[in-house]
C-alpha cells in the first residue's frame, strides 16, 4: 500500500463523522489485517536474507574465507599497533618530565646523581678519568630583588641556554637547584675540565638577560672536581661545593679546583 493510502485510511478511521458508518468497521478489519500482513512479510524478508548470506557464506571457499580473515586480523593489528605506539610516546614523555628541571628543560638533579653514579662505578673499573664542576650565578637575588622573580627565570632559562650550548654531546649540564648548576664531563682529565669550565665563564660575562639591556650582566663562580676511584657521591659533590665555595669567597666570577 503506498503511504499516501495508508495515510488516507488512517485519517478516515480517525475522523468522527465516520463512526457509526457501516462501512466504517469492516475498514478498520481490513487496515489491521493489512497490518499484520505487511509485518509478517517484513519477518520473512529478513529472515530470507539472513539465509541467503549463510549461504553465500558457506559456498565461499575455503581461501576466500582465509583471506576475508586474515585482512580482519591485518586491520586488527593495525590497530593495536598504534595504540602501542601511542602508549610508548606517552611513556616517553612522562620519563623525559621525570628528568626534566621544568624552568629550564636541562636535566635535572635527579637524574644527574644516576650517572655521576655511573660514572663512579666505571672509574672503579679501571674507567677513564672523569671531572664535575657546581657553578652559581652571582648575586642572583639581586635580579629577583630589582627586576622581579619573572626576569630571574628568564636569566636562568639563558644561563642554560648558555651551557648546554657549549658543551660537548657526551657532557651533561643539569640544574642543580635555585641558581646552581652542575656539569659532569666523562672522560675528562681536570685539565680540559678547567679550560672548558673558564670558557663557560667568559661566555656567561657577555650574556646580557634582557635585550633592552636592563639587567646586568651576569657572572658565575665555578667549583671543579675530580673524581677518584673509590670515592662516594657525597664526597666527590662536596669537593665540588668546597671549591665553588672557595670562588665566592676569593671574590666571585671565577674557576676554582678542589684542592
Ligand atoms: N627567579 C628565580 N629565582 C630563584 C629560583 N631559585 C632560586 N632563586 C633565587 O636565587 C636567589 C639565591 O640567592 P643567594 O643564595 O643569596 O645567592 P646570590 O644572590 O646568588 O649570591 P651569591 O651566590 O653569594 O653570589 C634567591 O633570591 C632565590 O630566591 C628560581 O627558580 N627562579
Amino acid at each position: 500500500m503506498s503511504d499516501l493510502l495508508d495515510t488516507r485510511i488512517a485519517e478516515l478511521l480517525a475522523d468522527p463523522q465516520w463512526h457509526g458508518h457501516p462501512l466504517r468497521d469492516a475498514l478498520a478489519e481490513l487496515y489491521q489485517r493489512y497490518g499484520e500482513h505487511a509485518h509478517a512479510l517484513e519477518r520473512l524478508t529478513r529472515i530470507a536474507d539472513r539465509y541467503q548470506n549463510a549461504e553465500r557464506e558457506r559456498g565461499m571457499g575455503y581461501a576466500d574465507r582465509y583471506e576475508r580473515q586474515l585482512r580482519q586480523l591485518t586491520r586488527l593489528l593495525r590497530i593495536s599497533d598504534r595504540y602501542q605506539k601511542s602508549l610508548q610516546e606517552l611513556n616517553d614523555e612522562l620519563r623525559e618530565q621525570s628528568e626534566r628541571d621544568e624552568l629550564t628543560g636541562l636535566y635535572n638533579r635527579r637524574y644527574m646523581y644516576g650517572r655521576i653514579e655511573a660514572e663512579l662505578q666505571r672509574l672503579a673499573r679501571g674507567g677513564e678519568p672523569f671531572c664535575i664542576a657546581l657553578g652559581d650565578v652571582d648575586h642572583f637575588k639581586r635580579i629577583n630583588d630589582g627586576w622581579g622573580h619573572g626576569a630571574g627565570d628568564e636569566a636562568l632559562r639563558l644561563v642554560a641556554c648558555t651551557l648546554e650550548g657549549r658543551i660537548r654531546a657526551s657532557d651533561l649540564c643539569a640544574r642543580w637547584g635555585g641558581e646552581e648548576f652542575l656539569l659532569l664531563m666523562p672522560q675528562t682529565t681536570l685539565t680540559g675540565a678547567l679550560t672548558l669550565v673558564e670558557s663557560l665563564r667568559e661566555a656567561l660575562k657577555v650574556l646580557t638577560p634582557e635585550p633592552d639591556g636592563t639587567l646586568p650582566p651576569m657572572t658565575m663562580s665555578f667549583g671543579v672536581a675530580q673524581a677518584h676511584a673509590g670515592q662516594t657521591l657525597t664526597q666527590l659533590l662536596a669537593g665540588a661545593d668546597r671549591a665553588m665555595y672557595g670562588a665566592k669567597r676569593a671574590g666571585r666570577d671565577r674557576v676554582a679546583v678542589d684542592a
